[in-house]
C-alpha cells in the first residue's frame, strides 16, 4: 500500500474546529435557478475509482465522478466526509493510494502542485492563506508570476522583457481585484483587509494563474447572508468567464442555488450524485445529514 504524500505541515493542520452552518437540505434556496449558459458536456476532470488511505483511515474509498467544461460543481457530505482530502488528491497535495485522476484527458496523479497550477486547476484554502505583510495588489501579482516567461537572468538585469510582464502582471492583478470587488483596498497590507476582503483576495489570486478550473474551499465559511449572496453572484460572474467551479461548501442554501451538479459524500463513499433538487430529495443524503440510517430516513 502507498501512503500519501504530504507536502505541507499547514495541509496537515487538521480542521481548525469551527461551526459550520451544516443543516440539513431544507428545499428552500434564496437564489433563482442557475442559467448555466456555458455548460458543455466535454468532461474537463475525471476522478476514477479513487481510493486514499491515512495508514488504517480510508479518506476516500473508491470515489468516481467527473466535471464538465463550464460548470458548478458542488462537492457535498458531512464532516469528515472526505472533501477536502478529494481536493488535495486534485491539487497534488496527496497521492490516491488507487485510481486515477484525469484533467483534460491526462493523468495528474505524481504531478507537483506547482506543475498542476501551471496546467489549469487553482485553489483556495479553508482557512485564508495570503502573505500577510504584502499588500493586496502583491498578493495577486504572485499568483500571476506563475505564468510568467521571464528568466531569473532577464529578472536581475531588469531586461525589457521583465518590465513588460511586470507591468501586464500588475494591469491584470488590479482588474482582478476589481472583478472580486476590491480595487480600493489595492493597495493596502492584506492583514489590515476585513475577513471577508481576504476571502475575495484568495479568489483574484487563485484566477491570477488563468485557471480553466477553481476549486474553492469552503468560500463562505465565516459568511453573513449578505456576503453569501454576493458571494453566489460572484461564483456566477467567475463560471461566465468560462472557468469551470468545483465547490466544497457546508451553507446548503449557497450549494443549492448555485451549483448545476452536486456530489455527495459520506465516510469517504460517494452517496448520491445529481442536480441539486435531485440530490436534496434523495433519502441516502438527508439520512447522511440527519445522522441516521438510510432505511430509516
Ligand atoms: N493528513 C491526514 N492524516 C490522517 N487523517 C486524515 C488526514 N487528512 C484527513 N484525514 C482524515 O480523513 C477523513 C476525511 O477528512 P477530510 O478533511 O477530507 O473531510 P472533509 O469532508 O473535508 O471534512 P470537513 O467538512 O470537516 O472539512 C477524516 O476522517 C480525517 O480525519
Amino acid at each position: 500500500m502507498t501512503e500519501p504524500h504530504q507536502e505541507t505541515p499547514e495541509e496537515l493542520d487538521r480542521q481548525n474546529a469551527r461551526p459550520v452552518d451544516q443543516a440539513a437540505p431544507t428545499g428552500q434556496s434564496h437564489a433563482e435557478p442557475n442559467p448555466s449558459p456555458v455548460r458543455g458536456e466535454e468532461v474537463l476532470l475525471e476522478v476514477d475509482h479513487v481510493t486514499l488511505r491515512f495508514g488504517g483511515v480510508v479518506a476516500l474509498n473508491d470515489v468516481s465522478f467527473s466535471l464538465r467544461k463550464g460548470e458548478i460543481f458542488g462537492l457535498i457530505g458531512p464532516n469528515g466526509a472526505g472533501k477536502t482530502t478529494c481536493f488535495n488528491a486534485m491539487t497534488g497535495v496527496y497521492r490516491p493510494t488507487e485510481g486515477a485522476i484525469r484533467f483534460q484527458g491526462e493523468s495528474i496523479v505524481g504531478k507537483k502542485k506547482h506543475e498542476i497550477t501551471r496546467g489549469g486547476i487553482a485553489r483556495t484554502f479553508q482557512n485564508v492563506r495570503l502573505f500577510p505583510e504584502m499588500t493586496a495588489l502583491e498578493n495577486v501579482m504572485v499568483g500571476a508570476d506563475a505564468h510568467h516567461k521571464t528568466s531569473v537572468i532577464s529578472a536581475l538585469f531588469r531586461l525589457p522583457r521583465f518590465w513588460r510582464e511586470e507591468k501586464s502582471g500588475r494591469e491584470r492583478s488590479l482588474e482582478l481585484l476589481r472583478f472580486v470587488g476590491i480595487a480600493h483596498r489595492a493597495g493596502d497590507v492584506s492583514r489590515n483587509l476585513s475577513y471577508g476582503e481576504q476571502r475575495r483576495l484568495e479568489i483574484a489570486r487563485a484566477l491570477a494563474t488563468n485557471p480553466t478550473l477553481l476549486c474553492l474551499d469552503e468560500p463562505a465559511a465565516g459568511f453573513n447572508p449578505a456576503e453569501k449572496e454576493e458571494l453566489l453572484q460572484l461564483i456566477r460572474r467567475i463560471r461566465d468567464t468560462g472557468v469551470t467551479v468545483l465547490l466544497i461548501e457546508h451553507d446548503m442554501r449557497l450549494v443549492m442555488g448555485v451549483t448545476d451538479r452536486i456530489v455527495v459524500l459520506e465516510f469517504g463513499k460517494k452517496i448520491a450524485e445529481g442536480t441539486p433538487a435531485e440530490v436534496r430529495d434523495n433519502p441516502a443524503v438527508i439520512a447522511a445529514y440527519l445522522g441516521v440510517p438510510t432505511d430509516a430516513a
